[in-house]
């Protein structure tokens, strides 16, 4: 990589609008370019630079609740972007064979309650009502089951604690993180194409400039800072802060500033992914409002349903399976719908930049870090990072604090959730191949030993769970510890010496309300259907 004399005074100068360059056209580049064009408007510019010749990672369908705030930053309402995007609901993680053949349960969108201060999960543990934790104390898990959509065919939404407000656009915006507390009751599956074709539109209509081009070199200067990047056909494009949206190759962090890359593998060790998008005829075939996880031989395969197809795919670990073998799994598992279609093998680098913000480059998804798509925690890094650009947005060169909190806030996520992640396999009783008895005895991260402990005696809360914002709240913890089954969890002590009579009630008033949701609620085929005739 060249240096080049770049004038420092003329970097920090506050008078001049600040040049932003993203690096990278996939949903990690064109969510941030528009999320900045909509904090910023035209107080800084813009330029996004992506490649013809590179293809994105494309896959990347399931969110979490929390990016109803992107879309409500950008101002767009779901009518706007979800037909746009061969959009549905996702009401939960559906988890199925993790504890054996035939055994599924939930991880959804909605809070645990608790009754006389504590958890229903406790409860639940001193008193089943049903052999189903998910289902007694989780109206979403019985809305699951039975395909139904959170919405009416009106477009009112089911009532779960949260008030919709109407909103003009001098509305205040909010944010993930200043959001805690508050649990939307569904997410979204989208095709992640679709998703940065739309937000290019919608940025470059807002002044983003889009230049279709390869970097081929990027410039430091003397102070180790980017001065410019270098195109085959554009020339150089200069910038004060420059975007590394290059995904799994990042160009500008890794390669050009040398940041080192920290992998999770010894804890997480699925390293590859064959995808499928299988044909759906949405008239003819149920789609499950929420993602699917079901456990496989050497790893699990995602079923995501869209309006258009269904995206399937297989994580694995190639220390334990060939990718032709994946494949194979892959396809039986699905059946003859996949037979004409062809399979998209990838690699994936499991871990995080050790600073994802260094000199005037932060890298935004990919490149700045990954962890396997278990959770679609892969959109919610990117959006929560994007947020934290634009709180701690420099002025110059010399904001090293921002930097620093920055780089802090990414770590604290992205450590959170490979705890959360590991989880999952320690905890799942399945341990019925070479492949799934290692996940009893491979390393997992100290502190998550430490906790685990803990939580055999006392379920998850706030006191015990990783203790800095990662994005799940502790009640996803008693989800899959309850649901996977691997780890013996007892009750409160106290719970022997208490009344259930109204933790039991609340379990009746749970089992009644998602009877009669049922009952009332339109399937997703049919809220979809509505809404593509317009009527929503
Ligand atoms: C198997 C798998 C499944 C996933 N599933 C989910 C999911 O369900 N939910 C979820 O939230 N996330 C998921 N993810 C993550 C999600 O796909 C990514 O977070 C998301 O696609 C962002 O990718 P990206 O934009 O960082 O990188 P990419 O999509 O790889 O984009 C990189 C961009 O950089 C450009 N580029 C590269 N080099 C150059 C160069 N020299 N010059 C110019 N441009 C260049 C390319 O052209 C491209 O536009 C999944 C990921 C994988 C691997
Ligand atoms: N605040 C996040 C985290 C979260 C809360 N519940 C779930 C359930 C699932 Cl399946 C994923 C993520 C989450 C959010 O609400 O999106």
């Amino acid at each position: 990589m060249s240096a080049s004399g770049t004038d420092n005074r003329q970097a920090n100068d506050p008078g001049r609008k600040k040049r932003v360059v993203i690096v990278g056209g996939g949903t990690a580049g064109w969510m941030t370019a528009s999320y900045l064009v909509a904090a910023f408007g035209d107080r800084i510019d813009v330029t996004v630079v992506e490649s013809a010749r590179i293809g994105t990672v494309g896959v990347g369908e399931a969110t979490f609740s929390d990016i109803r705030h992107f879309f409500e930053f950008l101002q767009l309402a779901e009518s706007d972007w979800m037909p746009a995007c061969n959009a549905t609901y996702k009401l939960a993680v559906r988890f199925e064979d993790w504890r054996e053949p035939g055994h599924h349960f939930y991880h959804p969108f909605e809070q645990l309650g608790s009754v006389d201060g504590f958890p229903l999960s406790d409860w639940w543990l001193r008193s089943p009502t049903t052999s189903r934790f998910d289902k007694d104390c989780f109206v979403l898990a019985s809305l699951c089951d039975a395909g139904r959509s959170p919405r009416y065919l009106d477009g009112k939404l089911i009532d779960q604690g949260f008030a919709e407000q109407e909103r003009d656009e001098t509305s205040a915006r909010s944010t993930i993180v200043e959001y805690q507390g508050t649990q939307f009751p569904y997410a979204y599956h989208f095709e992640a194409a679709l998703l940065a074709k739309y937000l290019t539109k919608y940025s470059t209509q807002r002044g983003v400039r889009h230049i279709s081009d390869d970097v081929t070199d990027v410039a430091l200067d003397e102070d180790g800072f980017i001065s410019h990047v270098r195109t085959a056909g554009h020339g150089r494009l200069d910038g004060d802060l420059f975007v590394d949206c290059t995904g799994f190759r990042a160009l500008l962090l890794n390669k050009a500033l040398g940041e080192p890359f920290e992998s999770y593998q010894d804890t997480l060790p699925n390293d590859r992914a064959v995808a499928l998008q299988v044909p759906l005829d949405m008239d003819r075939e149920p789609m499950r409002p929420c993602t699917t996880a079901t456990a496989r031989e050497a790893g699990w395969i995602w079923t995501i349903p869209l309006v258009s197809r269904i995206g399937s795919g297989y994580v694995y670990a190639s220390d334990y399976t060939t990718p032709e073998e994946a494949e194979r799994t892959l396809r039986a598992f699905i059946g003859p719908a996949a037979a004409d279609v062809e399979a998209n093998h990838i690699k994936m680098r499991i871990g995080r930049s050790r600073r994802s913000w260094v000199k005037n480059c932060v890298a935004v998804g990919l490149s700045s870090g990954f962890v396997e798509p278990l959770e679609s925690t892969g959109i919610f890094f990117i959006h929560h990072a994007i947020e934290q650009i634009v709180k701690y947005f420099p002025s110059g060169r010399d904001d090293h604090h921002l930097r620093n909190l920055y780089n802090e806030s990414i770590e604290h996520v992205m450590d959170g959730v490979r705890e959360f992640l590991v989880l999952h396999y320690v905890g799942a009783k399945r341990a019925d191949n070479q492949y799934w008895k290692d996940t009893k005895t491979r390393r997992i991260p100290d502190s998550l030993a430490e906790r685990i402990e803990i939580w055999k005696h006392k379920v998850p809360d706030a006191q015990t769970v990783f203790p800095y914002y990662h994005g799940l709240p502790p009640y996803s913890y008693n989800c899959i510890l309850l649901g996977a089954g691997g780890i013996e969890v007892r009750h409160s002590p106290a719970l022997d010496l208490a009344d259930d009579r109204a933790a039991l009630a609340e379990f009746e008033r749970i089992r009644l309300k998602a009877e009669k949701l049922v009952q009332e609620l339109p399937t997703q085929n049919q809220y979809f259907a509505n809404m593509r005739a317009g009527a929503v």
